[in-house]
């Protein structure tokens, strides 16, 4: 029999609110297991399923009752059981269904399938329950037809529920619609279930004292157990949710935490500054890697068990305690206080320490020192332990560069002795102790002989290996409180204080006088280089430096005019008389201004014809008082002055202007020989020189013979390179003088280009008496000519020699033999009286073959 649907609104009421805030918890649910993971996430899924299967079953319950309402029906209780099993399961499918992380369509539909075959076992199970007879029967059609709509909803409902899990923001909004909606589509479904149900007749007459009657204990009881049910597991998840939220702030608060503290101790231990905290005595509490790289000690050691105050100078921290006793006007003890005394709040102190390391070695350290106190008094903390943060950077560097900064502007940066600003700053100290002690300080100047001559032949290299060899045996020779002094090239300055009495400091330089005169092996050459050494004294010559120098100096120049290799004493006869270097180098300089420069020319002699093919100029200096100086005596003193470019340009310029008159009188070009200083080779306006000379005198470029010394070409070759190609590019040509005495080698030759190698005097002289001297000769001949430079002998003197020179093939020569220097005018009658005999002879048959010796000027 099919009965008429009558039902009971209160109860459907009651039905759709449970299954509303049974849906409601189902989100709650949903949350959290979407956030928990392993064990604690399966006891919240069958507490959830239950929870939510029990809300579900109620619904239908108080559903079931609100349509098919008999007070004298019984239930089969398995059946009951089923259901409620139904309605777990049910839960627990869609709660699977929503949590799982990867949501496909596939995943979605098997949810909902199983949902809906959970509700649907629900229904059936429930509804067949009820134990009636006949029993209550179903609507085939409208089963499928609810099995549908169910399977349907399911999936939508997982689809909604799944994506407010993607969707937070709006989470309380769309659970709430989420619910009402899940409520109201669960109630239809169950109630379109129930139209489906064909009741049993005898359900009939109970159907009217049922409509509106008071409830049964049955249905109170459910409704009450499901909101209870409900209201646990609302609770429940929202106690969850929010102790969940509090530990996940903790988490996330310690994570950060942890973070920030490694990220410190990064920062800290990635330092480059040693960064040590000690606590208030100075016991280390904490160390970063620089401080465990730099003190040589490991972490372990120095932390805890180890005082900063063991890393410390002992008489560093004395010193300080001392001085800031004196400073403060209250003891502080040579202790960790001496350290950290000037720091306070705020208060930072930087100062320089000695930092002695693990393996004894000590760092130069700047230390910042400031206090430290761990904790937060301000927010409530515990009121952390006071301490000291110290903080050392490694100096070692900066140290060097101020001593480097300090040796360059103190010491000679070739001998390594103190240079004249250090001495200024000793002398200082000297004259004042000496003042005090009523004792005498002496200064010795020391010159030495001749010594450009070393490095004009022999180069400036090997100048300065001569210097350090002197500068090592005046250090040995002078007494330990002296010092020893570079002063300039050649010159040295020895400080000797505390002198009693005269005699010591004059038996000091007798010693530097010897010790400097032993002679010097330098590249298998015995070298010999003497001093001339002059003294003065504090109190008696000066009381300043510049003072003591200038009297030490006259002393000097005075033991040098003695001969050389001598000590003199400053006395005030030297003071009277005229110093015959300084007097020499103001005579120079009247010589150029009064013209007492005068030229005399050697004739040069082609070897094969007898022919005069060219004169050397050599000057020479005539005095006031009629006397002629030879260059020997003048050109150092005009090289060492600077007055050698002055001088050698005039030389230039007089030569050149006699080379056409010459030629004339030779009745034929000659060439003229000028000597080149290794100065003035060296001034850059010697190339403009040379041309401006060429062009105001009109000599032929080809006429004009340079004559540079072997020493110019060691000194800096590139640039004496450079000059010998920008004066041969301008036609001039180049002579190697006394060719053999010097460093020349083969390779310096080649690299050269020369037009003319000039065998020394010495070789020449020797040619006669030494079989050596004439294999030498013969090399070098051989020698030029391999590398195309015409050879000339100088100094010939006899006609043996001469004759050896034309049998080697030797190109020209000159000396004594042949003709000797002569003033122009006296050459002009040379040349002329040559040329008018070599006429004769022409005219006759005869050649000139024999030279006639010009005038001595010498
Ligand atoms: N920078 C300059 N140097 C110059 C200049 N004039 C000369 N000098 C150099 O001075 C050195 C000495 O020169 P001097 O006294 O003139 O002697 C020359 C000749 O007189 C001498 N000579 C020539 N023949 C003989 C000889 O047969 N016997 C002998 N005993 N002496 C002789 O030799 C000197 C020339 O030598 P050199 O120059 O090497 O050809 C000397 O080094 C000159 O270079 C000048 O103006 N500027």
């Amino acid at each position: 029999m099919k009965l008429p649907y009558l039902f009971r609104p209160d109860l459907i009421a009651l039905s759709v609110l449970l299954t509303m805030v049974s849906s409601y918890t189902a989100f709650g649910f949903i949350d959290i297991l979407s956030t928990t993971t392993g064990r604690r996430r399966h006891l919240w899924l069958v507490a959830s399923a239950a929870a939510m299967g029990f809300g579900i079953w109620s619904m239908h319950f108080l559903g079931v009752q609100a349509f098919l309402p008999h007070e004298s029906a019984t239930y089969s209780i398995p059946l009951v059981l089923v259901s409620l099993g139904g309605a777990v399961f049910t839960a627990l499918t869609a709660l699977f269904a929503v949590v799982r992380r990867t949501q496909t369509p596939l995943v979605q539909l098997t949810g909902a399938l199983l949902m809906a075959g959970g509700i649907f076992t629900m229904h059936i199970a429930g509804v067949a329950a009820i134990q009636a007879s006949p029993a209550v029967s179903f609507h085939p059609t409208a089963a499928l037809l609810t099995a549908l709509v169910t399977i349907v909803g399911c999936g939508v409902g997982i689809k909604l529920a799944a994506h407010s899990q993607t969707d937070r923001g709006k989470a309380l909004l769309s659970r709430s619609i989420g619910a009402v909606f899940a409520g109201l589509g669960m109630a239809g479904l169950l109630f379109l279930c129930l139209v489906t149900v064909s009741l049993p007749a005898q359900f009939a007459p109970l159907l009217q004292p049922w409509m509106g009657s008071a409830d049964s204990l049955s249905v109170v009881g459910v409704a009450g157990v499901t909101a209870l049910i409900a209201a646990a597991a609302l609770l429940s998840t929202s106690m969850d949710r929010y102790l969940d939220k509090e530990a996940r702030i903790k988490t996330a608060m310690i994570a950060q935490l942890q973070k920030s503290n490694a990220l410190r101790e990064a920062i800290v231990d990635s330092a480059l500054l040693a960064i040590i905290s000690t606590d208030s005595n100075g016991v280390i509490r904490s160390v970063n890697r620089a401080a465990v790289q730099m003190l040589g000690y490991t972490a372990e050691e120095m932390v805890g068990g180890m005082s900063i105050l063991q890393f410390h100078d002992p008489a560093e921290v004395e010193e300080q305690a001392i001085r800031l006793s004196v400073q403060l006007q209250r003891g502080i003890p040579a202790d960790f206080e001496a350290i950290t005394t000037l720091t306070g709040d705020q208060l930072l102190d930087e100062r320089e320490w000695t930092y002695r390391c693990c393996d004894g070695h000590t760092v130069p350290v700047r230390l910042s020192v400031s206090p430290l106190q761990t904790g937060n008094q301000q927010s409530g903390d515990m009121p952390g332990d006071h301490g000291f943060l110290v903080i050392a950077q490694d100096i070692t560097a900066q140290k060097n560069a101020e001593q480097t900064m300090r040796r360059m502007a103190l010491y000679d940066p070739l001998t390594g002795l103190p240079n004249r600003t250090l001495l200024e700053e000793q002398i200082m100290r000297s004259l004042a102790l000496a003042g005090r002690h009523r004792l005498q300080v002496s200064l010795a100047v020391i010159d030495l002989d001749r010594f450009k001559q070393i490095n004009d032949s022999l180069g400036r290299l090997a100048g300065d290996e001569v210097l350090l060899v002197l500068a090592r045996r005046l250090e040995e020779a002078v007494r330990t409180s002296d010092m020893v002094v570079r002063l300039g090239s050649d010159e040295f300055v020895v400080l000797m204080p505390g002198i009693v009495h005269p005699r010591q400091s004059q038996d000091v330089m007798q010693r530097v006088l010897q010790a400097l005169s032993e002679p010097i092996f330098l590249e298998g050459q015995e070298l010999y280089v003497t001093p001339s050494i002059g003294i003065s004294a504090f109190p008696n010559d000066g009381h300043d430096l510049n003072t003591l120098l200038r009297k030490a100096d006259r002393a000097m120049y005075k033991a040098k005019s003695r001969g050389r290799n001598a000590v003199a004493v400053f006395s005030s006869e030297i003071e009277s008389e005229p110093s015959s270097l300084l007097a020499m180098d103001s005579a120079l300089r009247r010589a150029i201004k009064r013209n007492e420069f005068f030229l005399v020319y050697q004739p040069i002699f082609h070897i094969a014809t007898g022919n005069v093919v060219g004169v050397e100029a050599l000057i020479r200096w005539q005095q006031p008082d009629g006397s002629v100086l030879s260059p020997v005596e003048f050109i150092p003193l005009a090289e060492e002055t600077g007055l050698i470019f002055k001088i050698g340009e005039w030389v230039l310029r007089t030569a050149c202007a006699k080379i056409g008159m010459f030629s004339r009188a030779a009745r034929g070009p000659l060439r003229m020989a000028v000597n080149i200083s290794p100065y003035q080779f060296r001034d850059p306006q010697l190339l403009s020189c040379v041309k401006d000379t060429m062009e105001s005198t009109g000599i032929e470029p080809a006429q004009l013979e340079l004559e540079i010394t072997e020493g110019v070409l060691l000194d800096d070759s590139s640039e004496a390179e450079e000059t010998i190609h920008r004066l041969r590019a301008l036609g001039v040509q180049i002579a190697m003088d006394d060719f053999g005495t010097g460093y020349s080698s083969l390779g310096y030759l080649k690299r050269f280009p020369i037009d003319r190698l000039k065998i020394d005097r010495s070789f020449v002289t020797g040619m006669e008496s030494t079989r050596n001297d004439q294999t030498l000769t013969e090399a070098v001949i051989k020698m030029g000519h391999s590398l195309n430079a015409q050879v000339t002998a100088e100094g010939v003197e006899t006609a043996l020699q001469w004759q050896y020179l034309h049998e080697q093939g030797c190109d020209d020569a000159q000396g004594f033999h042949l003709a000797r220097p002569m003033r122009a005018e006296q050459l002009l009658e040379f040349l002329l009286d040559r040329a008018a005999r070599a006429g004769e002879q022409e005219a006759t048959g005869i050649l000139a073959h024999l030279p006639i010796a010009g005038f001595d000027v010498n």
